[in-house]
Order: structure tokens, then C-alpha cells, then sequence
């Protein structure tokens, strides 16, 4: 009976071992199970961080440590592990679980525990050896007894677990667990598997670890409390082995007795709910290394601070040392000495504990069982490391055997850190966003107003383009008024066109008004007093004194004739007036009298003067006459235009393309109409040249025409010459016209000119043509050359209006290229528009059939009649045809040699009357020069380049460079014989 108590004691605590790990595996699964729903319910706020699953939530974890009074206590510690981490892959790690652990721990003070063996029940003894055993870092061994991988220990410091838990969120979920912490304790009384007096330790432990100050017992107590606690945080992180699902799973589930709580228990509870403010103390303090690892650490390398952390556990952390430094009972002052060190290692231990869960929050490799032998590290490199390791978590690839051990309490810190860091980033990010919005708010403000401003000066210039707009019509308007006015002002004078009836047909008739009919009143009068007065001299003549007659006996007869023919013109000598009175009444033939040689030569004076007055009056009517007439001219040309401008389409101020405002028409060609327009966008002035295809024509004429309009475009766009109008833009206006808006010039076309002045000078002629074959040259110099084929005076435009100043040629409707594969630039190119252009400028050899090669010296033919017709005031061949008879007659074909006048045809009557002849000479260079141009084979002819060597255009240069001008040899062909022309 007395053995049998004894022999069942043994096995009553084998039972009650297995009966604590029975109920511990319970409550882990069952917390597991819990707090993987919170989990799931917490990952709804975490989610932007993941990997992170549930990391915010506290998991508990029971932990039982022995007291150091020699009670081998118990303490049924939940700690909320912040566990459940993912690791960057994003899978749950092996320790992301919740675990509930309980920690059952050797008594620090050895001999008392082992002094008092019956204080300590045996079982607990050796489960605590046991899990000392399994905690032997040094060895890399890592035995784990089935049971003791349940009882995870999760010996968390109270300071930390109130310092992750700040958060007020975290701290509600922690009130929570707290109570459900209270329920596990009285559980676990109600099974009585604790005497009464291990759960009594806990509160003395907790009063140690808040005062370390206390007795040296319980100085060394709690500290050996705080490295086993730290240790075995280490310890359930190693336990966490590949083995440890299977004995989770494995552990086979027993009935719970009811659950109990003790009034030691409550007030266990109490203190440590109280303790929070002391360990809130500490927060500060970690959360500040915290911070400063977070920052410190986001530079360093993983690997060194794996390989520091790990060697940090092995010779700070490892449990095995604890024994050897705390197991004598003796306390002296050397080891004082060594428990200050050890408190200053469990200062180090706490810092890497949370840098170990900043570590496991990101996965990073911790130490592990496979880097337990690398090299010790020195204090600073372990401060190196604490720094390190947290840079390089990211970087770490998960999963590792090593991270498992101190993941959770890892997790626990991690959270907090990670939370204080994400409410920093996410304040950080929240105050530079808001900058952001300030400054893109700011720039948003200068668009707005740098688009107000756009948008008023939009409105400005539109306005201002409306105002000139405006301007200009009115100013238009004026200008056709003032003109209309004009024309009706002077119609009278100078003369109408009128309908008058010719057959069947009406044709507009001109009719010269007054001013005409008034000279020709004048000249009449002057004639009859020119009559006059020369009737007077004769008879004066005759009447001259015998005085004067003996001096000169032979005159006599001559003098009395005078008279005579006085006497019957009605002029009689002033002498003889009164006798002629007197005589009347008795009249008889007699002869004429004698007048006193005074009168004779006053008389005399008297008539020479006179006929020299009548000279001048008659100078004057007949240059009144030639004014009338360019008036005239003028007048019948504004006539037509006003006549076709108001028959246009145009006339009233159209606006092409928004751009181009229609002013008033210039001139009105065979197929086209140029008007001078405004360009608003460049404001400029612009010649639009419209081209009008007649509905009625034929589909290959209107092709021919567009094909030629668009050639003329085409040349015409690529041309940049000051002595060739260019041409700005095309635009399509409808289906039956386009227009080419060109370079405006003021002044009149040579045409115009050379009607009005039938001619001009040689140096005013040779000014235009030296202009002429400068855009020739121009043209010539290209790599595909171009021939105008159209150069008329009709085409060469005088920007001063007068044939003093510059001019530019234009139209380039019939030119052509000489680009074709056939096309030889000596030989010539094929001439595809036979007969179209103006006759008498054109050469032979293009009114041959078939036409043979055309080259650039067709214009050159051109030049040559050009220059005569202004010299000599009509066309060298064909000046009185009209272009059909120049064909039918064959005129131009049979223009062999060209013949000059005597004196060019003048217009001005001054010159004409006074016979300035010496003015109206024509050089024998000019002569030449025309010569060289209407050569009747072109292959005598003259080129372009030829011509701008001719001695008469070619520029002067000093005596010693002369003979070659810019690569161009002197003409041969002339001496420059008049260099004064
Ligand atoms: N760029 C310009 N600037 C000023 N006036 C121009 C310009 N181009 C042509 N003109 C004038 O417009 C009028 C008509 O020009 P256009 O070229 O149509 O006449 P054209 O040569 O007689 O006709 P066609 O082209 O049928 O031979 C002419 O009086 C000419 O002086």
C-alpha cells in the first residue's frame, strides 16, 4: 500500500505532462482556428500590405514559466503573437499560425529548485532539462521532444508585447484576447495540473521584471526569467521544425476538465494588465530603435546580418549558457559583475529580438540551424547587423528553416514596426500628395490663366483681324466709290463705251467725250491763226519800204508779193489802216504801199514771234491730246475691269479660306482673273489669281487646263527668285475653280506701259531686260531648268508702275520643265502645247509642224522682241496682225532677220516736235543684242547665259577684271562700243 502511492507518483506526473500537452495542443488549435478568422476578418484593413496576412492581429500563446523563489512556478502567459505572417513569396509561413505555447522553465536559482526536489515535481524537472536540451544553439542540433513541439514557448517580455500593441486598435483586440487569456488559466486550473503555488510565481515574476532593483534573488530570478523568456521565444521559433505539423496534427485530443480561475490567477491578470504603463515606459524606447533600425537598415545586406544574427543567438541567446552563468546560488559580486553583463545582453537580445521580427515580418533568413558555425561577430558588427538585416528583408527569399525561429515574436514587432512605418510613409505620402496637390493645383491655376489670357488674346486678335477686315472694306468701298465716281466724272470728258447696234448684233461702241472734241476745237483754232499770221508776213512782204528795197533791189518784186498776199489773207500793215478808210469810198486797185521801214520790221517781229507762240500752243494741245488719250486708255481699261468686277463672284469681299479677303480685280486673263486681296493671317497684300474652268468645256479641255494649271503651280511653288513673283499657297474654291495666291505687285505690267508710251529708252528697256534674263539665268541655273515659253510684256511686271524701277515676270501657265527621261537639256524637250502662247513673242521654231526640241532659248526670242518692241514702240514681226493672221501668214516662220528703223516710233510729243533725234538713237549694242536673241535657228541663237555675258547687261567691273565676270567670259561678238548708254 505505502509503494503503491510512491510507484504511481511517477506516472501520476507522466500523466499530468501528457495531460498538459494534450490541453495545450487543444488550445493551440482552437486559438488557431479563432484567430485565423480574425485574421481573416484583419486582413481586410492589411490587405495593402500584403504579403502580410492577419499580421496586425495578437495571437495568444500560453506560457508557463518557473519561479525563482524556489517554487517551481508556472505562469500561464499569453502573449499575442503577431504571427501569421506571409513571407514576400506570399505563402503562410511554417510559424504564421497562431501558437499557444506553454513554457515550462527550470528555476533560475538551481539550488533552490534542486535543493527542494519535492517542491518541483519531477516531471516538470525533467521536461524543463528537456527543453533546455532542445534549446542547444551552439551544437546546431535541434532535438525536439514531441511534446515540447506543442509547447511552443512564446515567453514574449510584457514591455514589448504592450509596446507592439500601442496601436489602439491592436490594444481593443488585446483586451479581447486578455480575456480570453483569463478563461485558458482558469481552464487549465480546473484540470489541476499546476499546483497552486506555480501559478502563484507569476505575479512575483512580473513584480521582478517590472523592478529589477529588487532582492539580488529576485534580480537574478527575473533576469534568468527574461533570458529564458527571450530564450525561449528563440526556443518556439526553433521548435517550429518541419516536424512540428505532424505532432500538432498527431496530438491525439483528451477531455478538458472545467476551468477554474484562482484569485492568484485574477491578480496575476491584474498586474500584468498593470503593467502596461511601466512597459509602455519602455515603448518609447523600442519604438525608437525601431525607427532609427528601419532607417538605419534600409542600406545593408542581408547575408552579413543572417550570418551576425544568427552568431548573436548562438553566443547571447542561447539557453545553454544561462546554467553555467546563473546556476551557482552563491550571488557575489563577480556575479553581479556578470549579471549586469548578462542584463546588458538581454538589452542586446531584446533590440535583436525585434530586429529579428522586422526580419520575419519580411521573411528574411534568421538564424537557423544551417548558419549556426560562421563567425562571431563583434558588438558593433552586431549593431551593424541590427542595422543591416532590416534593408535587405525584402530581399531575402522565404521559407528558410532559420526564419521560423524567431518569426513570431518577430511577427509581433514587425507588425508594430511596420505599422509605425506605414503610418510615417503613409503621413509622408499623405503630406507629399498633398504637396503634389498643391503644386499641380498651382500649375493647373497657371493653365487656367495662361489660358484665359490665350483665350483673351484670341478674342484680341480675332477682333483686331475683324477690325482690319472691317477697314479694309470700308477702305475698299471708298477706293471702288472714288474710282466708280471717277470713271462717271470722267466719261464725259474722256469718253463711254455704248451699246450701239451693228447688224443683228450689239457691241459696246467707244465714244470719245469732250475733252477730245474740245482739243480738236483747239487745234482747229491754232491752225487758223497760224494761217493768219503767215498771210500777214506775206503781204507785209510786200509792203516792205523801198529803202530797205534798194539795199536789196532783187527782194523788191519778192516784198511786194507779201503785201500782196497780206492784203488777201486780210492782213493789212497797221500803216496803211487809215488810207484803207480813206480809200474806201474811192477804191481802186493800186499797188501796195510802202510802209516806213520801221513799221516793216516791227510787223516783221511781231508775226515770227506769233508763229513761234502758235508752235508752242500747238505743242501743248497735242500733248493734251496724248494725255487724253492715255487717259483714255486707262479709262476704257477701268471701265472693263469695273465691268468684270462687277459681273465676279468675288465682288463682294469674299474671305478665302478664312484668310484671304477678295479687294478689288486687277485684270482679267483668258481663262483667269487675278484680284488683289489682303491676307489677313500674314498681313500682306496678295494677288489671287482664280482660275475658272468653263462648265461647258469639253472633259479633255477642262483636263488640259487643270493639267496646265497645275503644272504652272507646281513650277511655280518651287521658283525663289526676287525677279519672279512667288507664289504663296493654292487653294480649291469649288468644283470649277481654284486660285494661286501670288505675290502682289503694285504697279502695272510692261504691257499696259508700253501702250500708253508706244516706247521707252534704251536704258530704261535695257534695265528691264538685264532683270529678265537674271530670272532666266535663274531658271536655267536649276538642276531641271524651266522655260517660261509665255514672256511677253504682259507678263513682266513693273512694281513702281514705271519702267524705272524693278520687275518681276510671272505666269508661268504654259512653262515647262526639262525633266523627262527624253528630255535633253542642250538638245531640247518635246513641245506638247503647240500654238498655245502669244505669237509675236514666240521663236520659229515652234510654228513648225511637227515642232522639233524646244530649249530654254525660246524665251531668249522672246527677250529679243521684247527689248525691240520697247526701243522701237512696235513688234518686230507681225506688229499689225492679230495672232490669227500671224498663223495664217506664216509671219513668225518666214521672220528671218530682223530689220531696225532708222528712229524708234516716239510717242512724246515734245521729243517728236523739238526732234530730239539724237535721244532716240538705238546703240549698235542693243541692236546687236537683239540681234543675238531673234537669230532664226535656234542654234545660232544666243543661250541665257550667253545673254547675261552680252557686253550690254553684263556688269560693269573695275578695267583689270574684265574678261571674265564670275566664270562668265566676255561676249566676243560686240566691242562694247557705247558704254554710256
Ligand atoms: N502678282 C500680280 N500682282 C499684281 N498684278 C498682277 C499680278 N499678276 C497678274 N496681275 C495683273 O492681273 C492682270 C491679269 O493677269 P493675267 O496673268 O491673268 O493676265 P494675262 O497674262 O493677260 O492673262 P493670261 O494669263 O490669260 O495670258 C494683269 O493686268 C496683270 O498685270
Amino acid at each position: 500500500m505505502s509503494y503503491r502511492p510512491l510507484c504511481c507518483l511517477p506516472a501520476a506526473l507522466v500523466m499530468h505532462r501528457l495531460w498538459v500537452t494534450f490541453i495545450c495542443s487543444f488550445f493551440h488549435l482552437f486559438t488557431q482556428s479563432i484567430f485565423s478568422l480574425l485574421q481573416v476578418q484583419s486582413n481586410g484593413s492589411s490587405s495593402n500590405h500584403a504579403p502580410i496576412v492577419g499580421d496586425q492581429l495578437g495571437v495568444p500563446s500560453i506560457t508557463m514559466a518557473t519561479g525563482g523563489t524556489g517554487h517551481v512556478g508556472v505562469s500561464y502567459n499569453v502573449t499575442y503573437m503577431n504571427s501569421g505572417m506571409l513571407g514576400p513569396t506570399g505563402f503562410m509561413q511554417q510559424n504564421a499560425h497562431p501558437s499557444t505555447s506553454v513554457m515550462m522553465q527550470q528555476p533560475q536559482n538551481g539550488g533552490v529548485s534542486r535543493s527542494s526536489p519535492t517542491e518541483m515535481p519531477q516531471g516538470m524537472q525533467t521536461m524543463s532539462e528537456d527543453s533546455l536540451e532542445m534549446r542547444d544553439y551552439n551544437s546546431g542540433v535541434h532535438h525536439m521532444h514531441p511534446h515540447q513541439m506543442q509547447m511552443q514557448h512564446h515567453m514574449q517580455p510584457q514591455q514589448q508585447y504592450n509596446m507592439q500593441y500601442h496601436n489602439h486598435q491592436q490594444m481593443q483586440q488585446m483586451q479581447h484576447y486578455h480575456q480570453q487569456q483569463q478563461q485558458y488559466q482558469q481552464q487549465a486550473q480546473h484540470h489541476q495540473m499546476y499546483p497552486p503555488q506555480i501559478q502563484q510565481q507569476q505575479p512575483q515574476q512580473q513584480g521582478q521584471m517590472q523592478q529589477p532593483q529588487q532582492s539580488n534573488q529576485q534580480q537574478q530570478s527575473s533576469t534568468t526569467l527574461q533570458h529564458i523568456n527571450e530564450s525561449s521565444n528563440l526556443s518556439s521559433a526553433g521548435s517550429i521544425s518541419d516536424r512540428e505539423p505532424e505532432q500538432a496534427g498527431g496530438t491525439p485530443q483528451r477531455p478538458t476538465a472545467p476551468v477554474t480561475t484562482t484569485t492568484t490567477e485574477k491578480k496575476s491578470v491584474r498586474k500584468r494588465r498593470r503593467l502596461g504603463p511601466n512597459d509602455e515606459q519602455a515603448t518609447p524606447k523600442q519604438e525608437r530603435k525601431i525607427t532609427e533600425f528601419m532607417k538605419v537598415g534600409e542600406a545593408s545586406g542581408s547575408n552579413v546580418a543572417r550570418c551576425l544574427m544568427t552568431e548573436y543567438h548562438q553566443n547571447q541567446g542561447s539557453p545553454k549558457r544561462q546554467p553555467q552563468q546563473n546556476g551557482s546560488n552563491n550571488y557575489e559580486p563577480q556575479q553581479h559583475q556578470q549579471q549586469h553583463q548578462q542584463q546588458q545582453q538581454q538589452q542586446q537580445q531584446n533590440q535583436m529580438n525585434q530586429h529579428d521580427m522586422h526580419n520575419s515580418y519580411w521573411g528574411m533568413a534568421t538564424p537557423s540551424l544551417g548558419v549556426n558555425n560562421r563567425g562571431t561577430p563583434t558588438p558593433t558588427q552586431q549593431q551593424h547587423y541590427s542595422s543591416d538585416s532590416n534593408s535587405n528583408s525584402n530581399q531575402s527569399p522565404p521559407g528558410q528553416a532559420g526564419n521560423r525561429m524567431v518569426r513570431t515574436i518577430d511577427g509581433e514587432t514587425q507588425t508594430d514596426s511596420s505599422l509605425s512605418q506605414r503610418l510615417q510613409n503613409s503621413n509622408q505620402s499623405a503630406d507629399e500628395i498633398a504637396k503634389r496637390d498643391r503644386i499641380i493645383e498651382d500649375y493647373r491655376r497657371q493653365i487656367d490663366d495662361m489660358n484665359t489670357k490665350q483665350n483673351a488674346e484670341r478674342r484680341k486678335y480675332e477682333a483686331s483681324k475683324e477690325t482690319i477686315k472691317r477697314l479694309l472694306i470700308e477702305k475698299n468701298m471708298i477706293e471702288r466709290t472714288a474710282l466708280r465716281d471717277k470713271i462717271s466724272a470722267d466719261s464725259p470728258r474722256i469718253g463711254c463705251f455704248k451699246t450701239t447696234r451693228i447688224g443683228d448684233s450689239f457691241r459696246d461702241q467707244w465714244t470719245d467725250g469732250w475733252g477730245f472734241a474740245e482739243i480738236e476745237k483747239k487745234q482747229e483754232a491754232l491752225a487758223t491763226e497760224k494761217n493768219d499770221i503767215n498771210a500777214a508776213a506775206t503781204l507785209l512782204k510786200k509792203r516792205k519800204p523801198a529803202e530797205l528795197e534798194r539795199k536789196v533791189d532783187r527782194k523788191r518784186p519778192q516784198a511786194v508779193s507779201i503785201q500782196i498776199q497780206n492784203d488777201s489773207n486780210g492782213m493789212q500793215p497797221s500803216t496803211s489802216s487809215n488810207s484803207n478808210g480813206d480809200d474806201a469810198i474811192f477804191r481802186r486797185p493800186e499797188e501796195p504801199k510802202e510802209i516806213p521801214p520801221q513799221e516793216y520790221t516791227e510787223l516783221e517781229e511781231i508775226y515770227r514771234l506769233r508763229k513761234e507762240h502758235l508752235r508752242k500752243e500747238e505743242t501743248d494741245v497735242a500733248m493734251e491730246k496724248e494725255r487724253l488719250d492715255k487717259e483714255r486708255s486707262l479709262h476704257m481699261r477701268e471701265l472693263k475691269r469695273i465691268a468684270n468686277e462687277s459681273a465676279s463672284q468675288f465682288k463682294e469681299h469674299q474671305l478665302l479660306h478664312k484668310r484671304y479677303l477678295m479687294l478689288n480685280l486687277l485684270g482679267k486673263g483668258g481663262f483667269s482673273e487675278v484680284w488683289k486681296a489682303f491676307d489677313i493671317d500674314e498681313n500682306r497684300y496678295v494677288a489671287c489669281k482664280i482660275h475658272h474652268v468653263n462648265k461647258d468645256w469639253k472633259e479633255e479641255k477642262k483636263a488640259n487646263y487643270v493639267k496646265h494649271a497645275m503644272r504652272e503651280k507646281d513650277i511655280h511653288k518651287s521658283l525663289d527668285h526676287c525677279r519672279i513673283v512667288k507664289q504663296y499657297d493654292l487653294l480649291t474654291i469649288d468644283n470649277h475653280s481654284f486660285c494661286t495666291v501670288l505675290e502682289y505687285v503694285p504697279g502695272n505690267d510692261l504691257d499696259f506701259y508700253l501702250k500708253q508710251n508706244k516706247s521707252i529708252s534704251e536704258k530704261e528697256a535695257r534695265s528691264i531686260i538685264m532683270q529678265v534674263v537674271s530670272a532666266l539665268v535663274y531658271l536655267n541655273e536649276k538642276s531641271t531648268p524651266i522655260i517660261h515659253y509665255d514672256l511677253k510684256p504682259a507678263n513682266i511686271l513693273l512694281e513702281s508702275g514705271h519702267t524705272f524701277g524693278a520687275i518681276k515676270i510671272t505666269d508661268f501657265g504654259l512653262s515647262k520643265i526639262m525633266e523627262g527621261e527624253n528630255d535633253d537639256h542642250d538638245g531640247g524637250i518635246e513641245l506638247t502645247s503647240q500654238f498655245a502662247g502669244t505669237y509675236w513673242y514666240l521663236p520659229p521654231e515652234t510654228f513648225i509642224v511637227p515642232p522639233p526640241k524646244i530649249t530654254c532659248k525660246v524665251d531668249v526670242w522672246s527677250i529679243g522682241v521684247i527689248f525691240y518692241q520697247c526701243i522701237y514702240g512696235k513688234k518686230p514681226f507681225g506688229h499689225d496682225l492679230t495672232q490669227q493672221k500671224i498663223l495664217e501668214c506664216n509671219t513668225i516662220i518666214n521672220a528671218r532677220e530682223v530689220i531696225f528703223p532708222n528712229k524708234p516710233q516716239v510717242n512724246h510729243t515734245s521729243l517728236r516736235i523739238f526732234h530730239f533725234s539724237f535721244v532716240l538713237q538705238v546703240s549698235s549694242l542693243a541692236q546687236d543684242f537683239i540681234r543675238r536673241c531673234l537669230q532664226y535657228r535656234k542654234e545660232d541663237r544666243a543661250d541665257v547665259f550667253e545673254l547675261a555675258r552680252h557686253d550690254l547687261i553684263r556688269p560693269k567691273l573695275p578695267r583689270e577684271a574684265k574678261g571674265s565676270v564670275s566664270g562668265i567670259p566676255r561676249s566676243p561678238s560686240v566691242n562694247r562700243e557705247d558704254d554710256n548708254i
